[in-house]
């Protein structure tokens, strides 16, 4: 792992690491805040929240636009931005903003000519995980939040893997890939034309299902440019309901699709997180 720059931030650090993925047969890089133990206590463990970025974004957008980093220090969670998909020349892409590079939907495509380097879904439950554990000060707790597409993945591999992480949440999340245009475009590319095989990576499928709940919050604004076309948040309330599934979902006046939005709330998300991460089992 290669360290590419470190910066002090609230008495943290903010650092950008370089490595080279097996998984996904590329160098990849993340984001990673540490906070620093203000008594210097070097053997503090931390839970670690992963946050999963949408269309078009790199470890960068959310690491300099959410404002995550002062509470993140405040409460003690390292705050993990991985890339949104595999990079490189030797990578395929389209000329379009959502497929290929910068648009891996976070699931292990079977079709060629992607399912040689997109196998983002492994990568964020296995590889990264082992990676950050093997180098950072984690305790045993994980949270998975992200925008849009990257809500989608979030809520996507929180629901498939309960063991694994204790809370969930997403802003403006792809609630119903199967079912709009930025989901049928990808996930046919990445998986191919059997419809049913897609049903593994959408949120409202997965949560008509679920048999264990995590804790789920979701935040939608209501001036939100993609909300009826690509994002579906009535789909996944519907099918919670129908199912029993306790999901938290709130809608916000006036707000749109942007980082704003994520900034505006990003403090709310933190804290709910904190409440299933840092919480001392009895
Ligand atoms: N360029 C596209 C939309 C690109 C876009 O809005 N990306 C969002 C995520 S959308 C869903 O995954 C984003 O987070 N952009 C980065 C940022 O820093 O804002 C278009 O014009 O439609």
């Amino acid at each position: 792992m290669e360290l590419i720059n470190s910066t002090k931030a609230f008495d943290g650090l903010q650092q950008q690491y370089r490595h080279s993925s097996r998984l996904l047969n590329c160098p990849m890089v993340f984001s990673v805040f540490l906070p620093q133990d203000k008594e210097g206590d070097t053997i503090r463990k931390y839970p670690v929240l992963y946050w999963l970025s949408g269309l078009t974004c790199t470890d960068e957008n959310f690491s300099q636009k959410a404002g995550a980093q002062r509470l993140a220090a405040e409460l003690g969670i390292i705050l993990v931005v991985p890339d949104t998909s595999p990079r490189g020349d030797g990578v395929a892409d389209d000329s379009a903003y959502d497929l290929g590079q910068g648009a891996g939907f976070y699931v292990n495509a079977t079709q060629e000519p992607w399912r040689q380097h997109y196998r983002m879904y492994d990568y964020i439950v296995d590889e990264l995980p082992q990676l950050i554990e093997m180098h950072f000060p984690t305790n045993n707790r994980r949270g998975i939040f992200g925008h849009s597409m990257g809500g989608h993945g979030a809520l996507v591999i929180g629901m498939r893997n309960p063991q694994r992480y204790q809370s969930v949440s997403a802003f403006s999340p792809i609630c119903n890939p199967i079912a709009c245009p930025w989901g049928e475009k990808a996930l046919g590319a990445y998986l191919g034309a059997d419809a049913q095989s897609w049903e593994n990576y959408d949120a409202t499928v997965l949560i008509g299902r679920a048999v264990e709940h995590l804790p789920i919050l979701v935040s939608q604004g209501d001036q939100d440019q993609f909300l009826g076309k690509q994002l579906k948040p009535h789909a996944l309330q519907i099918a919670a309901e129908a199912s029993g599934y306790p999901l938290k979902l709130e809608h916000h006046q006036g707000y749109d699709h942007s980082y704003y939005f994520i900034a505006s709330f990003i403090e709310e998300h933190l804290r709910f997180h904190a409440d299933f991460l840092l919480k001392i089992d009895a």
